[in-house]
Protein backbone atom coordinates (compact mmCIF):
# COMPACT_ATOMS: atom_id res chain seq x y z
CA UNK A 1 0.00 0.00 0.00
CA UNK A 2 1.35 3.46 -1.00
CA UNK A 3 1.04 6.09 1.24
CA UNK A 4 0.82 9.59 -0.21
CA UNK A 5 0.94 12.91 0.98
CA UNK A 6 1.26 15.26 -1.70
CA UNK A 7 -0.47 16.45 -4.85
CA UNK A 8 2.40 15.47 -7.42
CA UNK A 9 3.17 12.01 -6.25
CA UNK A 10 -0.62 11.49 -6.18
CA UNK A 11 -0.65 12.03 -9.42
CA UNK A 12 2.10 10.20 -10.60
CA UNK A 13 0.56 6.80 -9.18
CA UNK A 14 -2.63 7.38 -10.01
CA UNK A 15 -0.83 7.62 -14.18
CA UNK A 16 0.42 4.10 -13.49
CA UNK A 17 -2.61 2.15 -12.37
CA UNK A 18 -4.34 0.05 -14.79
CA UNK A 19 -8.06 -0.65 -15.15
CA UNK A 20 -11.03 0.25 -13.01
CA UNK A 21 -10.28 2.26 -9.95
CA UNK A 22 -12.55 2.41 -6.85
CA UNK A 23 -12.23 5.70 -4.64
CA UNK A 24 -13.53 5.84 -1.31
CA UNK A 25 -13.09 9.46 0.67
CA UNK A 26 -13.18 9.44 4.49
CA UNK A 27 -12.06 11.70 7.09
CA UNK A 28 -10.41 8.87 9.11
CA UNK A 29 -11.16 7.28 12.57
CA UNK A 30 -12.21 4.31 10.57
CA UNK A 31 -14.47 1.99 11.52
CA UNK A 32 -16.93 -1.41 9.90
CA UNK A 33 -18.98 1.55 8.01
CA UNK A 34 -15.96 2.86 6.20
CA UNK A 35 -14.58 -0.97 5.79
CA UNK A 36 -18.12 -1.68 4.36
CA UNK A 37 -17.20 0.87 1.11
CA UNK A 38 -13.29 -0.02 1.63
CA UNK A 39 -14.41 -3.72 0.54
CA UNK A 40 -17.19 -3.12 -1.90
CA UNK A 41 -14.36 -1.43 -3.76
CA UNK A 42 -12.02 -4.06 -3.82
CA UNK A 43 -14.34 -6.32 -4.59
CA UNK A 44 -15.63 -4.10 -8.08
CA UNK A 45 -12.07 -2.78 -8.89
CA UNK A 46 -8.64 -3.67 -10.19
CA UNK A 47 -7.40 -0.97 -7.50
CA UNK A 48 -8.81 1.06 -4.76
CA UNK A 49 -7.48 4.69 -3.49
CA UNK A 50 -8.64 5.91 -0.09
CA UNK A 51 -8.43 9.27 0.93
CA UNK A 52 -7.96 10.46 5.05
CA UNK A 53 -8.85 14.11 5.18
CA UNK A 54 -10.61 15.66 7.94
CA UNK A 55 -11.51 18.72 5.20
CA UNK A 56 -11.64 22.04 7.39
CA UNK A 57 -14.44 24.07 4.58
CA UNK A 58 -17.08 21.56 5.94
CA UNK A 59 -16.94 22.68 9.05
CA UNK A 60 -18.08 25.90 10.50
CA UNK A 61 -16.56 27.87 13.36
CA UNK A 62 -17.95 26.26 16.01
CA UNK A 63 -17.64 22.84 14.88
CA UNK A 64 -15.13 20.21 16.25
CA UNK A 65 -13.04 20.42 13.49
CA UNK A 66 -9.88 20.43 16.20
CA UNK A 67 -10.76 17.83 18.48
CA UNK A 68 -12.55 15.55 15.61
CA UNK A 69 -10.99 12.11 16.22
CA UNK A 70 -7.84 11.06 14.65
CA UNK A 71 -5.62 8.22 14.51
CA UNK A 72 -3.60 7.94 11.06
CA UNK A 73 -1.34 4.31 11.89
CA UNK A 74 -4.43 2.59 13.15
CA UNK A 75 -6.11 4.03 9.83
CA UNK A 76 -3.49 2.97 7.60
CA UNK A 77 -3.20 -0.42 9.30
CA UNK A 78 -6.57 -1.18 8.50
CA UNK A 79 -6.76 -0.07 5.10
CA UNK A 80 -3.46 -2.34 4.40
CA UNK A 81 -5.12 -5.25 5.82
CA UNK A 82 -7.89 -4.45 4.05
CA UNK A 83 -6.10 -4.82 0.54
CA UNK A 84 -5.57 -0.61 -0.06
CA UNK A 85 -3.55 -0.05 -3.10
CA UNK A 86 -2.87 3.80 -2.49
CA UNK A 87 -3.71 6.41 0.60
CA UNK A 88 -4.03 9.85 0.02
CA UNK A 89 -3.36 12.12 3.21
CA UNK A 90 -3.24 15.60 2.27
CA UNK A 91 -2.43 18.36 4.70
CA UNK A 92 -5.35 21.75 5.03
CA UNK A 93 -2.84 23.38 2.74
CA UNK A 94 -1.95 21.65 0.51
CA UNK A 95 -5.92 21.43 -0.43
CA UNK A 96 -6.25 25.10 0.37
CA UNK A 97 -3.21 27.06 -0.19
CA UNK A 98 -2.84 30.53 0.59
CA UNK A 99 -5.36 33.02 -1.75
CA UNK A 100 -7.60 29.80 -2.45
CA UNK A 101 -10.69 30.89 -3.83
CA UNK A 102 -13.00 28.38 -5.70
CA UNK A 103 -15.81 26.71 -4.11
CA UNK A 104 -18.76 24.03 -5.78
CA UNK A 105 -22.05 24.76 -4.38
CA UNK A 106 -24.96 22.79 -4.80
CA UNK A 107 -28.04 24.94 -4.78
CA UNK A 108 -31.31 23.22 -4.33
CA UNK A 109 -30.59 19.88 -2.42
CA UNK A 110 -28.40 21.17 0.00
CA UNK A 111 -31.50 22.97 1.58
CA UNK A 112 -32.74 21.74 4.60
CA UNK A 113 -31.79 19.04 7.52
CA UNK A 114 -28.33 19.04 7.32
CA UNK A 115 -28.43 22.08 5.21
CA UNK A 116 -30.39 24.21 7.65
CA UNK A 117 -28.47 23.46 10.82
CA UNK A 118 -25.14 23.40 8.64
CA UNK A 119 -25.27 26.03 6.29
CA UNK A 120 -21.03 25.65 4.73
CA UNK A 121 -21.48 22.08 5.24
CA UNK A 122 -22.25 21.31 1.73
CA UNK A 123 -20.46 23.56 -0.21
CA UNK A 124 -17.51 22.38 1.67
CA UNK A 125 -18.06 18.96 0.70
CA UNK A 126 -18.65 19.53 -2.74
CA UNK A 127 -15.37 21.35 -3.11
CA UNK A 128 -13.45 18.87 -1.65
CA UNK A 129 -15.05 16.09 -3.19
CA UNK A 130 -14.84 17.41 -6.63
CA UNK A 131 -10.82 18.02 -6.36
CA UNK A 132 -10.62 14.37 -5.18
CA UNK A 133 -12.62 12.97 -8.36
CA UNK A 134 -10.37 15.15 -10.45
CA UNK A 135 -6.73 14.07 -8.59
CA UNK A 136 -7.70 10.29 -8.25
CA UNK A 137 -9.83 10.30 -11.81
CA UNK A 138 -11.75 6.92 -9.85
CA UNK A 139 -14.83 4.79 -12.26
CA UNK A 140 -16.61 4.88 -9.24
CA UNK A 141 -16.77 6.03 -5.85
CA UNK A 142 -18.21 4.77 -2.70
CA UNK A 143 -20.60 7.08 -0.13
CA UNK A 144 -22.33 5.41 2.91
CA UNK A 145 -26.41 5.62 2.97
CA UNK A 146 -25.67 7.44 7.04
CA UNK A 147 -24.73 10.20 5.15
CA UNK A 148 -28.14 9.88 2.41
CA UNK A 149 -28.28 13.54 2.04
CA UNK A 150 -24.55 14.07 1.40
CA UNK A 151 -25.46 11.27 -1.41
CA UNK A 152 -27.86 13.06 -3.57
CA UNK A 153 -25.82 15.97 -3.03
CA UNK A 154 -22.81 14.32 -4.82
CA UNK A 155 -24.87 12.87 -7.44
CA UNK A 156 -26.42 15.79 -8.37
CA UNK A 157 -22.72 17.12 -8.88
CA UNK A 158 -21.86 14.93 -10.58
CA UNK A 159 -24.73 15.05 -13.01
CA UNK A 160 -24.85 18.77 -13.52
CA UNK A 161 -20.17 19.13 -13.81
CA UNK A 162 -20.56 15.64 -15.79
CA UNK A 163 -18.00 13.83 -13.75
CA UNK A 164 -17.24 10.48 -15.54
CA UNK A 165 -17.66 8.45 -12.96
CA UNK A 166 -20.47 6.49 -10.81
CA UNK A 167 -20.98 6.58 -7.38
CA UNK A 168 -21.95 3.60 -4.97
CA UNK A 169 -24.24 4.09 -2.11
CA UNK A 170 -23.71 1.04 0.63
CA UNK A 171 -26.14 0.64 3.56
CA UNK A 172 -25.72 1.97 7.20
CA UNK A 173 -23.13 -0.74 9.40
CA UNK A 174 -25.05 -0.65 13.03
CA UNK A 175 -23.61 -1.83 16.14
CA UNK A 176 -25.38 -5.08 17.60
CA UNK A 177 -28.14 -2.51 19.15
CA UNK A 178 -28.59 -0.33 15.89
CA UNK A 179 -26.69 2.32 16.68
CA UNK A 180 -25.35 3.64 13.62
CA UNK A 181 -21.43 3.24 13.51
CA UNK A 182 -19.96 6.76 13.76
CA UNK A 183 -16.86 9.06 14.17
CA UNK A 184 -18.23 10.88 16.61
CA UNK A 185 -19.43 7.88 18.51
CA UNK A 186 -16.31 8.25 20.56
CA UNK A 187 -17.40 11.33 21.83
CA UNK A 188 -20.86 9.67 23.57
CA UNK A 189 -20.05 8.47 27.65
CA UNK A 190 -21.88 5.02 29.04
CA UNK A 191 -25.60 6.63 29.28
CA UNK A 192 -25.30 8.65 26.24
CA UNK A 193 -24.31 5.59 24.49
CA UNK A 194 -27.79 4.02 25.58
CA UNK A 195 -29.98 6.93 24.72
CA UNK A 196 -27.91 7.26 21.60
CA UNK A 197 -30.33 3.81 20.29
CA UNK A 198 -33.30 6.64 20.17
CA UNK A 199 -31.89 7.50 16.39
CA UNK A 200 -32.37 3.90 15.09
CA UNK A 201 -35.53 2.85 17.04
CA UNK A 202 -37.17 6.28 16.12
CA UNK A 203 -36.71 5.04 12.69
CA UNK A 204 -37.86 1.76 13.37
CA UNK A 205 -41.18 2.78 14.54
CA UNK A 206 -41.90 4.80 11.55
CA UNK A 207 -40.56 1.72 9.13
CA UNK A 208 -43.12 -0.57 11.20
CA UNK A 209 -45.84 1.41 10.82
CA UNK A 210 -44.96 1.78 7.06
CA UNK A 211 -44.79 -1.90 6.53
CA UNK A 212 -48.16 -2.09 8.40
CA UNK A 213 -50.00 0.04 5.52
CA UNK A 214 -49.54 3.93 6.99
CA UNK A 215 -48.62 6.23 3.83
CA UNK A 216 -49.76 9.84 5.82
CA UNK A 217 -46.24 11.48 5.85
CA UNK A 218 -47.53 13.58 9.40
CA UNK A 219 -48.10 10.02 11.31
CA UNK A 220 -44.62 8.67 9.85
CA UNK A 221 -42.61 11.58 11.30
CA UNK A 222 -44.70 11.47 14.33
CA UNK A 223 -43.74 8.14 15.26
CA UNK A 224 -39.92 8.61 14.84
CA UNK A 225 -40.59 12.08 16.91
CA UNK A 226 -42.27 10.39 19.71
CA UNK A 227 -39.71 7.92 19.98
CA UNK A 228 -36.83 11.11 19.62
CA UNK A 229 -39.24 12.60 22.90
CA UNK A 230 -38.88 10.48 25.16
CA UNK A 231 -35.89 9.71 25.61
CA UNK A 232 -34.59 13.02 27.59
CA UNK A 233 -30.69 12.73 26.60
CA UNK A 234 -31.74 13.01 22.79
CA UNK A 235 -32.16 16.68 21.69
CA UNK A 236 -34.15 16.32 18.06
CA UNK A 237 -32.69 18.79 15.59
CA UNK A 238 -34.85 17.54 12.71
CA UNK A 239 -36.91 14.34 11.46
CA UNK A 240 -37.41 14.75 7.46
CA UNK A 241 -39.74 12.37 5.29
CA UNK A 242 -38.80 13.50 1.57
CA UNK A 243 -38.82 11.42 -1.61
CA UNK A 244 -35.69 9.82 -1.88
CA UNK A 245 -34.79 10.91 -5.65
CA UNK A 246 -35.03 14.59 -4.79
CA UNK A 247 -35.24 15.13 -0.92
CA UNK A 248 -38.57 17.35 -1.93
CA UNK A 249 -39.87 17.06 1.55
CA UNK A 250 -43.46 14.43 1.18
CA UNK A 251 -46.78 16.49 1.36
CA UNK A 252 -48.91 13.28 0.52
CA UNK A 253 -49.13 9.80 1.11
CA UNK A 254 -46.66 7.89 -1.41
CA UNK A 255 -45.91 4.39 -3.00
CA UNK A 256 -42.72 5.83 -4.29
CA UNK A 257 -39.46 5.48 -2.15
CA UNK A 258 -39.15 7.53 0.58
CA UNK A 259 -36.12 8.94 2.60
CA UNK A 260 -36.81 9.49 6.58
CA UNK A 261 -33.73 11.44 8.16
CA UNK A 262 -33.11 12.31 11.36
CA UNK A 263 -30.96 13.89 13.78
CA UNK A 264 -30.04 14.51 16.97
CA UNK A 265 -27.64 15.90 19.65
CA UNK A 266 -26.99 13.09 22.48
CA UNK A 267 -23.94 14.93 25.06
CA UNK A 268 -21.34 15.96 22.85
CA UNK A 269 -22.23 14.85 19.06
CA UNK A 270 -24.86 15.37 16.72
CA UNK A 271 -25.75 12.13 15.43
CA UNK A 272 -27.50 10.98 12.09
CA UNK A 273 -29.84 8.41 11.15
CA UNK A 274 -32.34 7.42 8.41
CA UNK A 275 -33.91 4.79 6.83
CA UNK A 276 -35.53 4.19 3.05
CA UNK A 277 -38.89 3.05 2.81
CA UNK A 278 -40.09 0.26 1.79
CA UNK A 279 -37.64 -0.81 4.67
CA UNK A 280 -36.53 -3.29 1.83
CA UNK A 281 -34.66 -0.32 0.34
CA UNK A 282 -31.85 -0.60 2.65
CA UNK A 283 -29.50 -2.80 0.74
CA UNK A 284 -26.34 -1.49 -1.64
CA UNK A 285 -28.82 -1.98 -4.28
CA UNK A 286 -31.54 -0.45 -2.92
CA UNK A 287 -29.98 2.57 -1.33
CA UNK A 288 -28.01 2.75 -5.19
CA UNK A 289 -30.59 2.68 -7.41
CA UNK A 290 -32.94 5.29 -5.24
CA UNK A 291 -30.67 7.67 -3.25
CA UNK A 292 -30.75 11.23 -5.82
CA UNK A 293 -31.57 8.89 -8.84
CA UNK A 294 -33.99 12.07 -10.58
N1 LIG B 1 -22.08 3.42 9.71
C1 LIG B 1 -21.75 3.64 8.45
N2 LIG B 1 -22.15 2.78 7.49
C2 LIG B 1 -21.84 2.99 6.18
N3 LIG B 1 -21.10 4.04 5.75
C3 LIG B 1 -20.67 4.92 6.66
C4 LIG B 1 -20.96 4.77 8.05
N4 LIG B 1 -20.40 5.79 8.72
C5 LIG B 1 -19.79 6.56 7.79
N5 LIG B 1 -19.95 6.04 6.56
C6 LIG B 1 -19.49 6.61 5.30
O1 LIG B 1 -18.08 6.69 5.28
C7 LIG B 1 -17.68 7.83 4.50
C8 LIG B 1 -16.74 8.66 5.32
O2 LIG B 1 -17.45 9.18 6.44
P1 LIG B 1 -16.77 9.89 7.66
O3 LIG B 1 -15.31 9.72 7.58
O4 LIG B 1 -17.35 11.23 7.85
O5 LIG B 1 -17.23 8.94 8.86
P2 LIG B 1 -18.35 9.10 9.91
O6 LIG B 1 -18.24 7.96 10.83
O7 LIG B 1 -19.61 9.39 9.18
O8 LIG B 1 -17.91 10.36 10.69
P3 LIG B 1 -18.80 11.39 11.46
O9 LIG B 1 -18.80 10.90 12.85
O10 LIG B 1 -18.00 12.58 11.19
O11 LIG B 1 -20.15 11.45 10.86
C9 LIG B 1 -18.96 8.58 4.15
O12 LIG B 1 -19.35 8.23 2.83
C10 LIG B 1 -19.94 8.05 5.17
O13 LIG B 1 -21.29 8.11 4.75
C1 LIG C 1 -17.14 12.82 1.78
C2 LIG C 1 -16.21 13.40 2.84
C3 LIG C 1 -14.99 12.50 3.01
C4 LIG C 1 -15.73 14.76 2.33
O1 LIG C 1 -14.88 15.36 3.24
C5 LIG C 1 -16.97 13.60 4.18
O2 LIG C 1 -18.01 14.49 4.05
C6 LIG C 1 -17.41 12.30 4.79
O3 LIG C 1 -16.54 11.66 5.38
O4 LIG C 1 -18.59 11.91 4.65
N1 LIG D 1 -19.74 12.19 7.31
C1 LIG D 1 -20.05 13.59 7.50
C2 LIG D 1 -18.88 14.42 7.68
C3 LIG D 1 -19.14 15.62 8.56
O1 LIG D 1 -19.92 15.50 9.51
O2 LIG D 1 -18.57 16.68 8.32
Amino acid sequence: MQVIDNIAELRSVRGALQGRIGLVPTMGYLHEGHLSLVRAARAENDAVIATIFINPTQFSAHEDLSTYPRDMPHDLAMLEAEGVNVVFTPTPEMMYPPRYQTYVSVEQVTQGREGATRPEHFRGVTTIVSKLFNLTQPDTAYFGQKDAQQVVVIRQMVRDLNFPLQIFVCPITREHDGLAMSSRNVYLNETERQAATALSRAWQAAGALYEQGTRDPDALRQAAETIIKAEPLAQLDYISLAHANTLEEATAPSNTPLLLSLAAQVGKPRLLDNCLLPLSLNTREGATKTLGIG
